[in-house]
């Protein structure tokens, strides 16, 4: 695992004690007895409508929210994307699959704005994203979870989560300073939807945990929380799965499903071929930086080219592709 480093807590923790735990000894954290502290938290679709306010989606399903056009990714000599063209559409699961080393990352990075294509045009919601810095493509609704996951290790599971509200506030600088009632409001309404936002992926309890002390799943489960923090439009998910055994697996599908039916789009990449198959609406696929196919999942299973793309062998001598793809040949 990989967690940054913690730096300044963005609150006391007296100051989240008072808020959201009065009754937890966050020196030594423990769980947190989540409806004592807010019986919202007990209501899933109250929880849900806070997580998730602007449901755009049930006026624009099947629209296209995200369009890649001829996007290429250059490193010196070697093209990561060669011209892939794709869309995700508002309301669908879209799978991003191919072997290791097929661009899958680089389509990410390019999409998030990470890298910087060489050629062709990414549109967001209708607009090009070519001249857009990163944080900007955050505001605009883009948010992402990394293969690695990164997490302010030394911030409680709360704190992490509001960090990722900063991208909506705003109070200015000097209005944080001297605390104006404005910047007070928001860092309120942070804590409340924060806490929402650890309960609607299932982590309520720990919420005055830090981050390094919670386990492996929880700690995606939080990567998760702080994505959806930012309020995003389309949530980009970069192998949640990695490492979870069949159990986890098996929630993070559900924590999947969940998400987009409370109004989220989702990109996701993954190795684990049940589980993509098990949750996406669609499936793109990469192979050598180009697209090989895009079509529903049953289609996916059984095309020829992605099959021998995950076997290494010619079309004819392929089977139908299941299991974890992780290792198999580019
Ligand atoms: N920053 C970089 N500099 C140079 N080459 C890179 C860089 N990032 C990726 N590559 C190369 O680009 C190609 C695509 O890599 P990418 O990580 O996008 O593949 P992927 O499909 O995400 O693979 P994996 O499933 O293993 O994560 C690979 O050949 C990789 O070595």
């Amino acid at each position: 695992m990989t967690t940054h480093g913690g730096g300044d807590a963005l609150f006391g923790n007296e100051d989240i004690a008072a808020q959201v735990s009065p009754d937890t000894d966050v020196q030594s954290a423990g769980v947190v007895d989540v409806s004592a502290i807010d019986p919202v938290l007990s209501d899933p679709d109250a929880v849900a409508e806070v997580v998730a306010p602007t449901r755009d989606i049930d006026t624009a399903v099947g629209e296209a929210l995200l369009r890649t056009e001829n996007l290429s990714v250059k490193f010196g000599g070697l093209v990561a994307l060669d011209s892939v063209s794709f869309e995700i559409r508002r309301g669908e699961i879209l799978g991003l699959i191919g072997p290791n080393g097929a661009g899958k990352t680089t389509c990410f990075n390019a999409i998030t704005g990470v890298y910087k294509p060489s050629s062709g045009t990414v549109y967001f919601d209708g607009a090009p994203l070519t001249k857009t810095k990163r944080n900007a493509i955050t505001r605009l609704g883009i948010a992402r979870t990394f293969q690695n996951i990164r997490l302010f290790s030394e911030m409680t599971a709360l704190e992490n989560v509001v960090v990722g509200t900063d991208a909506r506030h705003k109070t200015s600088v000097p209005g944080a300073i001297f605390r104006t009632s404005r910047h007070r409001r928001e860092e309120r309404d942070a804590i409340e939807r924060g806490m929402a936002l650890l309960e609607f992926v299932g982590i309520a309890p720990r919420a005055v945990e830090k981050a390094k002390n919670l386990s492996y799943g929880d700690q995606r489960r939080l990567e998760i929380a702080r994505a959806l923090a930012t309020e995003p439009k389309l949530l980009c998910l970069d192998e949640p799965a990695a490492g979870f055994n069949p159990a986890e697996k098996s929630a993070l599908m559900d924590l999947i499903r969940k998400i987009r039916d409370d109004g989220f789009t989702v990109l996701l990449i993954e190795h684990d071929m049940r589980l993509v198959m098990g949750v996406t609406d669609r499936i793109v696929v990469l192979e050598f930086g180009k697209k090989i196919a895009d079509d529903l999942p049953a289609a996916i299973r059984e095309n020829p080219s992605v099959i021998a793309a995950y076997l290494g062998v010619p079309d004819d001598g392929a089977n139908e592709v299941t299991g974890d793809a992780t290792n198999a040949s580019a």
